[in-house]
């Protein structure tokens, strides 16, 4: 190729660089501009792109920086005053960087000879378009609104059996919530359908749980439900999305009716075995917790699977069971249910009374979107709309109503120039975790399984294995989800666990993962992908990291939502890059408005204590005494650290080459502030830790996405996940997820 005229190992020699003339040339007049621009503040003759070895100029400008054999840029020392972080400066006569120093010798791993990029971490950079209106400090807190209610004196109030509330009593649950007060005298008294809409944390699980367990309780007519047992028939079925919130809601369910035993509750999820849980059936149930796919089956190959009893069919989390690509799984399971005709009787004579005379279904959905309307539609009849707006007298269901994080949630974003993104989630988390006490648990969100894979990999520590509080047979389940971090820690919290979670690890490995996750005592990190966004309750989850923005609106409001729960407090943080992506801000905005982090701040303050570096290379950890310079240090060391390790770099160029296609399925509505021909490939490479131009990284990425760019939004690279507002319903929301589903385990893996 034509822009591969500089040679590898490039070498200055001592003698002092003369002043470049080279006209710019190549790559976008944008950049040729910033090139010449910052060549000229630098005070100095106009340097080439080359000569500043940034990837943004160098990997669209003919010529290019290349590394010696170490894979080190032989441009800049860290802890050189000559070149410090403020503004370009000129390649480097060291010697180290030429020769590479004897620890580091020969760790170029298969790279010798190969193509690389070596960019600076501070030159170059979009800049910020977006004035800060308020700085995270000015943040006051505002009154929780999922919070249980203060005017109600009790569960009692709500006409529920005593010995539910003492139950509720025993797990400190005194008082309801507002959408707890709204939706449990309604399914006490009516017969009714009923679409339910709240925001996250809020107790939805509990607002339909009582009053069915309730209306179990009363069937006795004694007061003590005795005469009811297991065989008695299955009277509900709740339907999850997903196998953790399945597990979830059953072992609420379970810890409802402990105090019952002649009442028994199961759960059928994927990935168990299917044998086992039709012997479970086989032995009667009378609550079914379930997942669609699993539901479906049991319907059409379990005969003892009897559904004349069952009065009521939850579907939990609507809009996400759509999203998933249910639609035919539900539809068999609402069709199977009104086949059948009611029972009015258990087949051992006792009377259903105290029951709803028909089936009652209840649809749970924090959106309205086009496919729970469907849904709706499919399941529903003259429904009641229940929905915990305090103020407004909200009669119908809205998209905006609950399109709102909880008012008590700190919503901040931080905009962080791709190149800075990895250092500053390692800053940030340092930071977070520093200030004891404050956070305890983190999730951070991304976008698919691949780059959850590589910066789990990344940030553990491969040198410490025990885990504390694990047995030999849990560590041995956990051994490859669950680590100690490196990087992260900090003198205040020395130690901090990292756990991996995503849809493509083994059901045995997500549970486990999950368990030890929400039972860490230890400060604790969740790398995940949106597999962990609905319905996931761990109470002590104090922060939510979104390094990569959700794919919509809604599953933001859901991801940040595992914070704050319950009138808790909690903070979320968005990453967000310069340029378009900035325009996401005023999306935040309409919801809880959030505060500005900046990133330079964030740096300062996160890299402030001792950088620890848990394999040795050539950038040392004390190398550097400006933030900019321990920055720039952190990442040559990540950068030599994959050149040295084949498998660590294997992941890197797999989570960049996942993370740009699944960039591809912003929703349609969104993809205006995440349009894929605005992203600097280069740059974000480098945020993977990746020298590789991205050309050579592989699967045509850049060639696809300047091919989109130039075609529009009709390029092939976002075909698939396409929408087409022009066909009256038309599940929009599907086709995108369908799209990623169907990708999951061969593209994207994104589950
Ligand atoms: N009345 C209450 N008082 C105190 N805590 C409660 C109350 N009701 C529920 N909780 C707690 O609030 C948390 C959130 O409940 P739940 O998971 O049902 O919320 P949700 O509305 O379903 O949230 P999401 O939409 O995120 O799934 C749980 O830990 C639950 O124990």
């Amino acid at each position: 190729m034509a822009d591969d005229g500089m040679i590898l190992n490039f070498q200055l020699g001592s003698a002092p660089l003369k002043p470049q003339t080279t006209k710019f040339t190549g790559g976008r007049w944008r950049d040729r501009k910033r090139a010449e621009k910052s060549a000229k503040l630098a005070g100095s003759p106009s340097k080439t792109p080359r000569e500043e070895g940034d990837a943004e100029a160098s990997e669209r400008a003919p010529k290019r920086y290349k590394t010696n054999d170490n894979g080190e840029f032989s441009g800049w020392k860290p802890g050189n005053p000559s070149h410090g972080s403020q503004g370009p400066k000129k390649p480097s006569t060291n010697d180290n960087a030429g020769s590479g120093r004897s620890s580091h010798r020969g760790q170029s791993d298969g790279n010798k000879g190969s193509r690389q990029v070596i960019s600076r971490l501070f030159s170059f950079n979009p800049e910020q378009k977006t004035a800060v209106e308020k700085e995270e400090s000015e943040w006051e807190a505002p009154e929780a609104t999922n919070a249980p209610l203060s005017d109600v004196a009790n569960f009692g109030t709500l006409a529920l059996a005593s010995r539910l509330v003492d139950e509720l009593s025993k797990m400190n649950l005194e008082r309801p919530t507002a959408i707890q007060n709204k939706v449990i005298p309604h399914l006490i008294s009516s017969s009714g359908d009923a679409f339910v809409q709240a925001e996250t944390g809020s107790g939805k699980t509990f607002s339909y749980l009582l009053p069915i367990l309730h209306r179990v309780l009363q069937l006795s007519g004694k007061g003590d439900g005795k005469q009811i047992h297991r065989d008695s028939g299955l009277f509900a079925i709740i339907v999850a999305p997903t196998r953790e919130l399945a597990r979830q809601t059953h072992s609420v369910l379970e810890q409802l009716i402990r105090p019952f035993p002649w009442l028994v509750s199961t759960s059928i999820t994927g990935g168990e075995s299917k044998k086992a849980e039709k012997a479970r059936i086989r032995k009667g149930v009378n609550f079914l917790v379930a997942t669609p796919g699993r539901l479906a089956d049991h319907i059409d190959n379990t005969k003892a699977l009897n559904l004349g009893t069952v009065r009521w069919l939850i579907l939990d989390e609507g809009d996400r069971l759509m999203d998933l690509g249910f639609e035919e799984d539900l539809k068999k399971a609402i069709n199977a249910l009104k086949r059948i005709i009611v029972a009015e009787k258990t087949t051992n004579g006792t009377l259903l009374d105290s029951l709803p005379d028909r089936r009652v279904t209840v649809l749970c959905s924090a959106t309205m979107k086009m496919n729970v309307q469907k849904l709706g539609e499919m399941s529903l009849a003259d429904a009641t709309f229940l929905a915990a707006e305090k103020d407004a007298d909200q009669t119908a269901p809205t998209d905006q109503a609950v399109l709102k994080a909880p008012a008590q949630l700190h919503q901040s974003y931080i905009i962080a120039p791709a190149k800075l993104r990895l250092v500053t989630l390692i800053a940030y988390l340092k930071l977070a975790f520093s200030r004891r006490g404050r956070t305890m648990k983190a999730i951070i969100f991304h976008s698919c399984a691949d780059s959850v894979d590589f910066h789990y990999e990344l940030l553990r520590d491969p040198a410490k294995k025990d885990l504390p509080d694990t047995s030999a047979k849990e560590a041995e389940v956990l051994s490859r989800t669950v680590s100690k971090a490196a990087y992260i820690t900090s003198p205040a919290s020395p130690e901090v666990i990292l756990h991996r979670m995503h849809g493509s690890l083994s059901q045995p490995v997500r549970t486990a993962t999950i368990k030890s996750f929400a039972a860490s005592k230890l400060p604790s990190v969740l790398i995940t992908t949106d597999v962990s966004s609905r319905g996931l309750d761990i109470p002590s989850v104090d922060l939510v990291i979104e390094y990569d923005p959700a794919f919509s609106f809604s599953d933001h409001i859901h991801r940040v939502g595992r914070t704050a729960r319950a009138g808790r407090s909690g903070d979320a943080a968005l990453f967000l890059l310069p340029g378009t992506e900035e325009g996401y801000i005023e999306l935040l905005k309409a919801s809880t408005p959030p505060t500005a982090q900046s990133c330079e701040s964030v740096l300062e303050k996160g890299l402030l204590s001792k950088l620890e570096f848990p394999i040795e290379t050539t950038a040392k950890p004390e190398d550097g005494k400006t933030y900019h310079e321990k920055a720039e240090t952190l990442q040559l060391h990540i950068e030599q650290r994959l050149l040295g390790d084949s498998k660590q770099l294997e992941l890197a160029r797999n989570g960049f080459k996942s993370h740009i296609r699944a960039y591809a399925t912003h929703i349609k509505e969104e993809r205006v502030h995440f349009d894929i021909s605005e992203l600097h490939l280069g740059h974000v490479a480098k945020s993977f830790g990746l020298r590789d131009p991205p050309g050579g990284i592989g699967a045509g990425i850049e060639r696809k996405a300047k091919k989109k760019g130039a075609k529009g939004a009709k390029g092939k690279f976002t075909a698939d996940a396409e929408e087409d507002p022009s066909r009256p319903g038309r599940d929009l929301f599907t086709e995108k997820s369908k799209y990623l589903m169907k990708a999951t385990a061969d593209e994207f893996n994104i589950g």
